[in-house]
Formats: C-alpha cells, structure tokens, sequence
C-alpha cells in the first residue's frame, strides 16, 4: 500500500472539492492510502511538493489545482510555471501526477473537475500510480 500525498491549490475551492473527491477515490480504488495539504495557489503547489518530498514520507504525489483565465499575462504565467514545477520534479525522479486545470472559464473547468465527467482529478492520481509503478520497477 502506497503513501500519496495531494497537494491542492485552493485558489477556487469548489472546483477543487471535486478534483479532490475524484482523486481520492481513484487512490482508494487502487488500495492506496492518502494524505492532502493545501496551499494558496498553483504557483506553490511545486515548491509545496518538494518540501514534502524531502521527508522521505511519499512515495508518490497528486497536483491539484485551477487556473482560469484572466484579463492579463498573469494567466500564462500560473499555468506554464506551475505545469514547469511539477515536469521538474518529475525529472528529478518524484512519482507525479498533474491534475492543475488550465481553462478559460469556469463550465470548462467544471467539465473537467467534476468525477462524473472527465475526472481530471482521477486521472492525474491514476498517473501518480502509474508512474510509482514505474520507479518501482525500474529501481527508483
Ligand atoms: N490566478 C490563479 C492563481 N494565482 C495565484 C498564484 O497561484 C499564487 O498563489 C500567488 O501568485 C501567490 O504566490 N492561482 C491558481 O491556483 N489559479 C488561478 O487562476
Ligand atoms: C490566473 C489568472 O489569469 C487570473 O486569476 C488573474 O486574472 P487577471 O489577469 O484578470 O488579473
């Protein structure tokens, strides 16, 4: 039985909810246990993942979050460095799934987050999974 910490953005919290349910019964379904913290936005979701890693306590990690277009550069800017952090930690060996929506407005995010629909939230903890059970069996 794995150890999978969530680390969600809470930045919009109710579309968040359903990212974590569809995650969490993803990590259930597989048999695995779960922890969740929580940070302000996106952009600390990476930096919140390391710190945890560092404890040696994960064997894999779930990124949750989302970010919906704006008026300025700021939206670019969320996305691309958050998706960043979390392909640099994935390159530097962590077991990691992305589940940090990057949409244009709230219906597309709600498509996305919600478990009956896209579950994104599932999706990225089955890849967390998936990918655990690659570094195990390539001695990771
Ligand atoms: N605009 C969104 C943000 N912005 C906040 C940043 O992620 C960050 O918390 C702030 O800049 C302080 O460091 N975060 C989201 O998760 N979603 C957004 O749409
Ligand atoms: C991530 C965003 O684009 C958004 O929350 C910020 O909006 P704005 O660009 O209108 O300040």
């Amino acid at each position: 039985m794995a150890r999978i910490l969530i680390v969600e953005a809470r930045f919009y919290a109710h579309l968040n909810d359903l990212l974590l349910e569809g995650a969490r019964a993803a990590i259930e379904a597989a048999g695995h246990r779960h922890e969740t913290i929580t940070v302000p936005g996106a952009l600390e979701v990476p930096g919140a993942v390391a710190l945890a890693a560092e404890t040696g306590r994960y064997d894999a990690f779930v990124a949750l979050g989302v970010v919906i277009r704006g008026e300025t550069y700021h939206f670019e800017l969320v996305a691309n460095e958050s998706a960043r952090g979390v392909m640099a930690l994935s390159l530097d060996g962590l077991a990691i799934g992305n589940g940090i929506l990057t949409v244009e407005n709230e219906a597309q995010a709600l498509a996305r987050a919600r478990p009956d629909d896209k579950d994104k939230g599932g999706d990225a903890a089955r890849a967390a999974i998936a990918m655990l059970g690659l570094k195990e069996r390539f001695g990771g």
